[in-house]
């Protein structure tokens, strides 16, 4: 655990001495992973007749299939899956959660063996083989458990329902029937939806967007901050008075226009405005005449679809434009089936044409020319990448990267956009991969696969796709788009996710929403923040039209802020709320946030956080003014919901301009950046 000093965080803060003692476990569910080796003997003793357990679709596959393109299975990992099963389920932690859904004890202990019986033999409706085996290989007992629980109590409750009632109860309140309906402002209308589909840089986004300025009021929902900036820049720019809310920022247009030149609402005299938000940011009461959805495609995203599946069903707007990928067409028509909304698609081809270069880079960083993007999937390997592309080409790099604030990125991304400026070169993780249009004449992958907390899994189509097309962006770049590798064996990869077609997407993202957190916190009014959590995960019921996004850092989040016995009604919140469970700093911050709210103690984030004195010379200095930024952006946040707790919001402003100034001085200097010993920073 690191050691906040007082040059940082001013020592007479009150949370100091709390922070260094909170205990932040990061492994409760990630912390089981597979050890035991079986010999292919006794895998295929154990290996029923089912001929889908076939020992080769435990290797990484060498092409794209469109059902599982990364998982590295580990043949071991599905030979003993029983073991692992039985012994998660008869985990303390995993009958506790049963016990809370008032499963006997009894019943919960005598029914195991027969139901990991029945799952192995996919006798189970709920749950099938592939899935539990996709899980354990994946992610251990952990995540598999968080899909047999579940499915062990759907069984208990399908065979004993007369003893499983308080289960069927709770069931009922996190139902996915009806979904579409509990939007019901926007199913009292009949919406023109219009799906713009097509290939990365092929104008899809544009046209919609020109819709969108002509329409008297419209709201546009962006998949990333620095998109939702530069839609906000872009109405700004033509004169349409336009709103910005993203998780971090609000902006209302007084701040600049003039408020008596602004066209009018005849009805209620309200400025008629462009609204541009994040995704997660979208306003489903207020009636605009034109929506924007982007990246529509993201729907299927394990942990943001339910974001899109909430913009596409909420939002009430008379002319809806779905903008992304051909995939999603089928789960868009599906849900649109329910809703009855009309549909319309528009297809478009490529702008630029977009070219495989013959060969990588072997290897060698002196040969990244002026123009080039480096796409690399670590923070630690921007700045390294970054320092050898200096040392070995002698061109300047601009860095971005998930971590840094939009508003440092938006510097990085015009310094690199600048003819005239001296950073020739790009280096970014795939932040870059959505939407941004960046001057960028090549892509070149450092690598293609990427580290997901757990493993290292190969990019999706998508995702190879989407950075792909970045380069040679229509109107910006004269030129067209190049893509190519820094090692030469990953250039095929490149080539053949570049060439194939996607599958279609069929299902969509849900998550709990706030009117279910209500309903539970009150039909269990003891219950801890985790227990509300993982009563909604227990109960959900497998659909094939949704599925539940991924909760894993839900359950971190709430296991943390137990601790801190937040009042129900702030539940909700703070599960929206922009914390990054993988950050121990903002995670220690959203606890001490969650105190406050607890005892209604007024907090002024300027008392707690300041600006470091001189420059930033390490790396950890750099990482902890980010995670203070970080922190910053969810004070900001929590104030828009409790302004009388976090209050002194022109102070916070400032703070974050400040903060945001001393990292542009240290990304300005990264080449100089010195790491200390503790590598967990990065
Ligand atoms: N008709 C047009 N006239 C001028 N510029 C255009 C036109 N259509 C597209 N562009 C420009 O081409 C670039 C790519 O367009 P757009 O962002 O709409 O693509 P997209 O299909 O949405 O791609 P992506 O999915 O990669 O975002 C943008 O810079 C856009 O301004």
């Amino acid at each position: 655990m690191f050691q906040l000093r007082s040059l940082i965080v001013k020592s007479r803060a009150p949370f100091v001495a709390n922070l260094r003692v909170l205990p932040i476990s990061t492994d409760i569910y990630f912390r089981a992973t597979i050890t035991r080796s079986r010999s292919s003997t006794a895998y295929k003793k154990q290996t029923p007749s089912n001929k889908k357990w076939k020992p080769s679709e435990f290797h990484i596959p060498n092409k794209f299939s469109t059902k599982d393109e990364n998982a590295k299975y580990s043949y071991e990992a599905v030979s003993d899956f029983r073991d692992k099963l039985l012994y998660s389920l008869k985990d303390n932690e995993m009958y506790e959660r049963a016990k809370f859904l008032s499963v006997p004890h009894s019943l919960y202990f005598s029914e195991l063996q027969n139901f990991i019986k029945l799952a192995s033999q996919d006798k189970i409706d709920s749950i099938s083989i592939d899935t539990i085996r996709d899980s354990l290989t994946r992610g251990g007992e952990a995540e598999a458990s968080l899909l047999t629980m579940p499915a062990y109590l759907h069984y208990l409750a399908k065979e004993f329902p007369d003893r499983m009632t308080k289960f069927l109860t709770t069931k009922s309140f996190v139902s996915t029937e009806n979904v579409h309906l509990v939007y019901l402002n926007a199913r009292a209308m009949r919406r023109k939806i219009i799906m713009h589909v097509g290939p990365t840089n092929s104008g899809k986004t544009y046209s919609a967007l020109k819709r969108l300025e002509e329409s008297f009021n419209g709201i546009y929902c962006s998949p990333l901050r620095l998109l939702a900036h530069e839609i906000y820049n872009k109405m700004l720019s033509i004169g349409r008075p336009c709103r910005l809310i993203t998780g971090e920022d609000r902006r209302e247009p007084d701040e600049h226009e003039n408020l008596d030149e602004i066209p009018r609402d005849s009805k209620n005299n309200k400025i008629n405005t462009i609204l541009s938000c994040t995704i997660e940011m979208v306003n489903c009461s207020s009636l605009f005449e034109v929506g924007v959805i982007d990246e529509i495609q993201m729907i299927q995203d394990s942990q943001r679809g339910w974001a899109w599946t909430n913009a596409l069903l909420g939002i009430r707007a008379k002319e809806l434009h779905l903008c992304g990928e051909e995939t999603a067409i089928p789960i868009v028509q599906k849900l649109l089936s329910l809703t009855g909304d009309s549909i319309e698609i528009r297809r478009y081809d490529r702008l630029n044409e977009l070219t495989v270069e013959e060969t990588g880079l072997d290897g060698d960083w002196s040969k990244v020319k002026e123009g080039d993007c480096v796409v690399t999937f670590s923070r630690k390997n921007i700045f390294k990448v970054a320092k050898e592309i200096e040392l070995a080409s002698g061109m300047k790099c601009a860095l971005i990267y998930g971590q840094l604030p939009p508003e440092n990125r938006i510097i990085q991304a015009n310094l690199f956009n600048d003819p005239n400026s001296e950073y020739k070169v790009l280096v970014a993780s795939d932040a870059i991969g959505m939407g941004i249009n960046l001057k960028i004449k090549r892509i070149i992958f450092e690598s293609v696969y990427k580290f997901d907390g757990r493993l290292e899994r190969r990019l999706t189509l998508s995702q190879i796709k989407q950075i792909s097309g970045r380069a040679g962006r229509y109107g910006i770049s004269k030129v067209l788009g190049l893509v190519t590798t820094f090692n030469n064996s990953h250039l095929d990869t490149v080539k053949e996710a570049l060439d194939m077609k996607a599958g279609a997407i069929q299902r969509a993202g849900i998550f709990p929403s706030g009117r279910q957190i209500y309903k539970l916190a009150h039909a269990f009014p003891n219950a801890s923040f985790s227990q509300i959590v993982y009563s909604i995960i227990d109960t959900y019921s497998p659909s094939d039209l949704y599925f539940l996004s991924n909760t894993s850092h839900l359950i971190q989040l709430s296991k943390h802020l137990d601790q801190f016995k937040l009042p129900k009604s702030s539940y909700y919140t703070m599960m929206c709320a922009p914390i990054n469970h993988r950050n121990d700093f903002v995670l220690k911050m959203a606890g001490y946030f969650a105190n406050s709210i607890n005892n209604s103690t007024p907090l002024d984030i300027c008392e707690i956080i300041e600006v470091p004195k001189g420059s930033i010379r390490t790396f950890e200095t750099l990482l902890l003014v980010e995670s203070m930024h970080r922190s910053l952006i969810l004070f900001i946040w929590l104030h828009y919901y409790y302004p009388s707790i976090f209050w002194n919001l022109e102070g916070a402003l400032e703070l974050k301009l400040s903060l945001e100034n001393f990292i542009q001085s240290g990304m300005a200097n990264h080449k100089s950046l010195k790491a200390i010993e503790k590598k967990r920073f990065m």
